[in-house]
């Protein structure tokens, strides 16, 4: 059975339409990484498949159900974002006292644990904490809830950088203990590109590649030479993005399936690897160029 199944989904908002006919699906569990610029649509497609928004057309099925509604569905996901509230009447330590009687799972002794490691004191209240602190105890609670599907939007808001590195490591352990299905958006992928299988790249609601995060890191050549060489072995309409850095010489970045590294290589061009980052800008840029465009 799909976990999530997205098919031809489109939500407007107006005339905005934040999400453009996206098809993708998921069957065993995973840690997918959700990546796109701002504004892409990456929360818009987090909450239809949490079933908080109903889309405009298409369809989306999480446990081959509607979320939309569902009690099934709720009882067995989490959504975790910044906009996540809990009870203003309740301590903290009081808040985790009542996911036991949500989710069945619940891991109380190890939210416990967590509470302590990261010092967060059990007699605090959430509205009083960091914006930092508030991530923490969020993904506290979502982690430990151990739901079938697990959704972060944006999970390390505010997270010094240390915190960030121990989320990612509890992210890791708590999976290897009770794998399920995670969805992380994100903006940086290098942050969590250790730690995702997949990766669904969105541009502008539209969904630009969904692939396993090793064909991503062979999806791309970065190469630099003399411009006319360059132009000798590729074909204009191959270049994912290609600039002049100094006067007649190129560097440029192509699809490592319509050439190989050693072809450029052999003809005496530098060819490398492309930084899974930089890869996604290229392929989310459009005609838009660079910041200094602004400036010209
Ligand atoms: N409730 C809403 N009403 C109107 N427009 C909305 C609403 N929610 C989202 N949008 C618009 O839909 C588009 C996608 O927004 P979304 O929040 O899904 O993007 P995102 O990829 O999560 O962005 P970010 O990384 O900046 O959080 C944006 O243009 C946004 O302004």
């Amino acid at each position: 059975m799909h976990a999530i199944k997205c098919h031809s989904l489109s939500k407007k908002y107006g005339r905005k339409r934040a999400l453009d006919s996206i098809t993708f699906s998921s069957s065993e569990p995973k840690i997918i990484g959700i990546i796109g610029r701002n504004g892409a649509g990456k929360s818009t497609l987090l909450q239809l498949i949490a079933g908080y928004i109903r889309p405009t057309s298409g369809e989306v099925t999480v446990f081959a159900q509607n979320p939309y509604n569902s009690l099934f569905v709720s009882a067995n996901s989490m959504y975790a974002s910044d906009e996540m509230r809990f009870s203003p009447k309740f301590t903290l330590q009081e808040t985790l006292a009542k996911m036991a009687a949500f989710y069945a799972n619940w891991q109380a002794e190890r939210a416990l644990k967590l509470m302590t490691y990261f010092q967060l004191e059990q007699e605090s209240y959430y509205h009083h904490l960091s914006v930092g602190m508030k991530s923490i105890f969020r993904m506290i609670v979502v982690l430990c809830a151990r739901c079938p599907l697990t959704i972060l939007d944006e999970p390390t808001t505010g997270m010094d950088v240390a915190v960030r590195k121990d989320f990612y490591r509890l992210l890791l352990k708590e999976y290897i203990d009770d794998p399920r299905t995670i969805l992380l958006s994100s903006h940086l992928l290098s942050e969590i590109e250790e730690l995702v299988e997949d990766i669904v790249l969105i541009h502008e609601g539209k969904k630009v590649l969904h692939l396993p995060m090793e064909e991503l890191r062979e999806y791309a050549i970065g190469v630099s030479g003399p411009t006319a060489q360059i132009q000798s072995v590729v074909a204009e309409h191959d270049w994912l993005m290609k600039k002049e850095i100094t006067p007649g010489v190129t560097y440029g970045v192509v699809k490592q399936s319509d050439i190989s590294l050693e072809m450029f290589q052999a003809k005496g061009l530098v060819a490398e690897k492309v930084a899974v980052d930089d890869l996604c800008i290229y392929l989310t840029d459009g005609d838009r160029g660079g910041i200094n465009r602004v400036f010209s």
